[in-house]
């Protein structure tokens, strides 16, 4: 049997982007800094690491789009946080930018992460925003690098 799949690492030359929303900032900017310290300890040129801020994460979808269709971007990294408050609202953002990005993906073919967390506390998002469970945004990075080294792969 004969397994394909992309190895953790860039050569310097990748032009990436982290699109990340400034709600709920204390989290968002922790998700950004990882996604960040994976892309520069895989072997990624900070030269070629765009950060694109939006408001929240239901404009992620938006900026996503018009990043991918700027032919700019190898991959992108999309990191947020939607925490659940007292009403209906959190359903409706975390599902538009979930549905969003990945219908985005879809259209471009290109190598796209979802780090963005959408959890029913505060506490649960400080857990996954580099401490004890983790850094999404570091994971959702290496997503992107394992999916440009696996395209890579396939197209040569
Ligand atoms: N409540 C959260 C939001 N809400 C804001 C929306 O994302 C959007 O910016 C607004 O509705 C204007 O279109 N955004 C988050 O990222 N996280 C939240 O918890
Ligand atoms: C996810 C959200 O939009 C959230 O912050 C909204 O909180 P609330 O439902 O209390 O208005």
């Amino acid at each position: 049997m004969n397994i394909i799949e992309g190895q953790l690492k860039l050569d310097g030359s990748e032009r990436v982007a982290i699109i990340a929303s400034r709600f709920n900032h204390i989290i968002t900017d922790r998700l950004v800094e990882g996604a960040r310290d994976a892309f520069l300890r895989h072997g990624g040129n900070d030269g070629n690491l765009d950060l694109i801020l939006v408001p929240g994460a239901f404009e992620i979808p938006f900026a996503l789009e018009k990043a991918l269709a700027s032919g700019k971007y190898a991959g992108v990294c999309c990191v947020g946080a939607v925490i659940r408050g007292s009403t209906p609202h959190f359903d409706y953002v975390a599902a538009e930018a979930t549905k969003g990005v990945a219908n985005v993906t879809l259209k471009h073919g290109k190598p796209v992460a979802f780090g963005v967390l959408t959890t029913d506390t505060i506490e649960q998002a400080i857990e996954r925003a580099g401490s004890k469970a983790g850094n999404k945004g570091f994971e959702a990075m290496t997503g992107v690098i394992e999916m440009l080294d696996l395209y890579r792969t396939m197209e040569g």
